[in-house]
């Protein structure tokens, strides 16, 4: 189990009687005799992925009724994703005795367990290019110089192992530049093994009589099949490869192994295992290198060319495996290390002919198990259906370090530039899962991660997209390697740490009622039911280093039984219980995450509505104030408001202007009565004045017929006096004195008159003739008027409307 930091946390010890042994032997005060039907509780067995079963029926072909299915439908295995960080180890180097001491002070800096610093020298780039400021990294533990190899494999790899043994897949692998320490903490040394020699002797300390003989082998990346006749002729790939004649008894004996010299500080550590299954254990090793997959199980050949291996597809998991690789079933820890000690030679003479160095290449050892289950009544299943496989595989990068620092030329530079490309690669896909997983949490469609760019990336995919757990040693010099080289690799460290892959959780095999035509053998009751101090005692010792408040389970006095099963079932629950946590806690997150972002497009929301009203109201207040301003600017002091001033003033001209209005409509009311009235009044005055001048025309007709006579006889005119009616017309008023004189003028000066009347008979006759005379009659006016007293006005109303009549 595993806390929130990533740090493996032992689950609590069950029984107190466990004795925290070492040895890989079997203590033998064992007691509770196995008896055929080991466990009466209902099993439920944990499967792997590509075997899944609901309800197995007794029918005679379930068994390829499953394979089709399986080959057909990727539904069929159950899919339960749960999250699983990439946890980076950081092991800090010791100084080794033959590097320099250097002169200026280290670089790197332990905070506390999980955190480092690094502050950047003065010659190294970063301090020349970058912010000076130190550089922090976190790490799921960090392990300094003084750290044991048994401590670092207990912290690290034990876990791993425990999951690889209940059928998860597990990846585990070194990053550092050269001499860093990655082989030292993979490989170690024969006093002082390392991850990878311990791992081989915890598995097969653990599963002891529980190895399988049967004839199921793994195939392709995850699968299980039969021997076929032609290999099982060919059993004996062990003794082809370490050239040691092998027969059904050698395994039994170790002797026949002596000459590879087992390392002598064994891991005596043994771990519950699950009693329901027999374990096969297969493995295999590999090289990459110049991206080419070699298989260093195969002897070197001076005089021919080293065949390069392919990848190919495994359908039904959608995984890569190297095909052709051998690989080599091994029934004892002799045999494991015979195998891993031919790999490590053969890469060593090809690094020879290939005149490389091994750190120039890519080491990969695969642990496969395969777990074939045993019935209610100690039968094996000896069918591959039922069989499923788990790998360990365990890799040692090449060197991290960046060419342009080491190389320069041929084939080293084809070479750094390869294993360049392979760890660039693996960074960019650590880096595109990284984001992928932000861009999921914010519903963003996600990226192609790239692990088709390189054979390694290629390989692993499935470890880094849910097909088991992916752990990561990162190794540090900060004596040797410069800080920049150091930089990076951390860099590299703190996203793949970021990464979060997802594995399968297996379905749940029932066995009891597997079909009676599945081939079975019982299996041998080798010997009484064992007693094993697992994982729990191993790390009991680490829990009293790191917890001392002296607290143990209740439960462990109650629990006298020793039974693995219940162990392997207790330890389901608090693994179950994490996982529980682990999802409360990620709901809660998501909950959390998803309030708060509702809560900010609300208020994103809210403030763009604020904003385009500010905006509004500051673009109203600015016209408003330029105005005020414009007013104040042309404005002196203590003079009033314009603006006010001309909108009241408006006011008053518009309500003037209606009260104008009103009176002048009232005044025109008025004036059109009193006009309508003159105009009565001036009509009745017409009438009365057209009545007079009828009758002076008519004295003037007299008076014209009697001056005619008066001319005819040639007498003097005597003008009689108007009478009365003709004094009483307004043009014949009383005359004045000088009209008297006038008059008097006129008669006596008859020339005149005579005159007087020629214009008038040419009015007359002009006026008769309209057209004709108008101009004559204009100019005679002009000349009538002329005469005293004598007005246009006058001569129409005398001479004129007589006519019109
Ligand atoms: N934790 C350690 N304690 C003691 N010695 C160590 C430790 N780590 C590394 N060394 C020693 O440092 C040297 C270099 O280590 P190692 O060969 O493991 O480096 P490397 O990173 O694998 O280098 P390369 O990439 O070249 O293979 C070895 O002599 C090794 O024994």
């Amino acid at each position: 189990m595993y806390s929130s930091n990533n740090e493996y946390i032992p689950r609590t010890p069950t029984r107190e009687n466990r004795t925290p042994q070492r040895t890989p032997q079997r203590t033998p005060n064992r007691t509770a005799p196995r008896t055929p039907t080991r466990v009466t509780t209902p099993r439920h067995l944990s499967c792997h992925s590509r075997v899944a079963f609901k309800a197995p029926v007794r029918t005679p072909d379930f068994a390829s009724l499953v394979r089709k299915e399986a080959s057909t439908h990727n539904s069929f295995f159950a899919y339960n994703p749960e999250k699983e960080p990439i946890r980076a180890y950081l092991r800090i180097r010791p100084q080794s005795t033959h590097s320099e001491i250097g002169s200026s002070d280290p670089y790197l800096h332990v905070v506390d367990d999980l955190e480092v610093s690094m502050t950047p020298p003065e010659d190294s780039n970063a301090y020349r290019t970058r912010n000076r400021a130190p550089e922090r990294y976190k790490f799921s533990k960090i392990f300094t110089d003084t750290v044991s190899q048994q401590a670092f494999f207990n912290k690290t790899t034990l876990p791993l192992i425990h999951d690889v043994l209940k059928g998860q897949n597990v990846l585990i692998f070194a990053y550092g530049v050269t001499n860093s320490g990655k082989t030292f903490s993979i490989m170690g040394t024969k006093n002082n093994p390392g991850i990878l020699p311990r791992t081989l002797d915890v598995i097969f300390n653990s599963i002891d009589d529980y190895m399988s003989e049967s004839k199921v082998k793994p195939c392709m990346h995850s699968q299980a099949q039969l021997y076929t006749d032609k290999e099982e002729e060919n059993r004996d790939v062990l003794s082809q490869i370490t050239g040691i004649p092998l027969h059904s008894g050698s395994s039994q004996n170790p002797d026949l192994w002596d000459s590879f010299q087992l390392p002598t500080n064994r891991d005596t550590t043994a771990i519950g295992i699950d009693e329901n299954f027999e374990y096969g254990i297969w493995v295999s090793f590999a090289e990459i290198y110049t991206e080419k997959i070699y298989d260093l199980l195969v002897k070197p050949d001076r005089f021919s060319k080293r065949k390069a291996l392919s990848l190919k597809y495994e359908y039904s998991s959608g995984h890569k495996y190297i095909s052709g690789l051998t690989e080599v079933r091994v029934k004892t820890i002799q045999e494991a290390y015979a195998i891993l000690f031919e790999g490590q030679k053969n890469r060593a003479e090809y690094s020879t002919i290939t005149n490389h160095t091994s750190s120039r290449s890519h080491s990969i050892f695969t642990i496969k198990i395969v777990r074939i289950p045993i019935d209610e009544n100690n039968y094996i299943i000896e069918d591959p259906i039922y069989a499923t496989v788990s790998k360990f595989s365990i890799v040692d990068l090449a060197g991290s370090e960046r060419y342009r620092n080491t190389f320069n030329s041929g084939q080293r530079l084809k070479e750094a530039g390869n294993i360049n490309k392979s760890l660039m690669v693996l960074g960019q896909c650590m880096e595109t899962l990284r984001l992928n997983q932000l861009k999921t949490a914010i519903g963003k469609k996600t990226a192609m991660v790239p692990y088709r760019h390189s054979k390694l990336t290629e390989l692993f995919k499935s470890s880094f997209e849910g097909d088991g757990k992916a752990v990561m040693v990162v190794n540090v010099n900060p004596v040797d390697t410069g800080f920049d080289e150091n930089s990076h690799v951390m860099k590299f460290a703190a996203v793949a740490k970021d990464v979060a892959t997802w594995r399968r959780v297996h379905p749940k095999l029932e066995l009891k009622d597997i079909s009676t035509f599945v081939n079975k053998r019982l299996r041998a009751n080798t010997k009484d039911t064992r007693i094993y101090h697992g994982i729990d005692d191993l790390m009991k010792e680490d829990e009293d280093e790191e917890r001392d408040d002296g607290s143990r389970d209740d439960d462990d006095d109650d629990d006298d039984n020793e039974d693995p099963f219940v162990d392997n079932l207790i330890s389901q629950i608090d693994d179950l219980r994490n996982k529980w946590m682990e999802s409360e806690t990620s709901k809660a997150i998501m909950e959390s995450e998803v309030r708060l972002k509702v809560t900010e497009d609300f208020e994103a929301d809210l403030k763009k509505m604020e904003d385009i009203y500010m905006t509004s109201l500051k673009n109203w207040n600015d016209v408003a104030e330029a105005q005020v301003t414009e007013q104040t600017s042309t404005m002196n002091e203590g003079e009033p408001n314009n603006v006010l001033l001309q909108v009241q003033e408006k006011q008053n001209i518009l309500s003037s202007t209606i009260d104008n209005m009103r009176t002048r409509l009232n005044d025109h009311e008025a004036t059109k009565h009193s006009l309508l009235e003159k105009i009565a009044e001036l009509e009745k005055e017409k009438q009365k004045q057209l009545e007079n001048i009828k009758q002076v025309n008519y004295v003037l007709k007299e008076r014209d017929a009697t001056i005619e006579i008066l001319k005819a006889n040639n007498e003097p005119a005597v003008l009689s006096k108007p009478n009365e009616m003709e004094l009483d017309s307004p043009f014949l008023a009383k005359p004045t004195k000088r009209q008297e004189k006038k008059e008097k003028d006129t008669y006596t000066k008859t020339e005149t008159f005579e005159n007087f009347l020629d214009l008038r008979k040419k009015l007359r006759r002009s006026i008769f003739r309209v057209d004709e005379y108008s101009h004559d009659a204009d100019v005679i006016m002009t000349e009538i008027e002329q005469f005293e007293d004598v007005s246009f006005d006058l001569v129409k109303v005398c001479y004129l409307e007589p006519l019109h009549e």
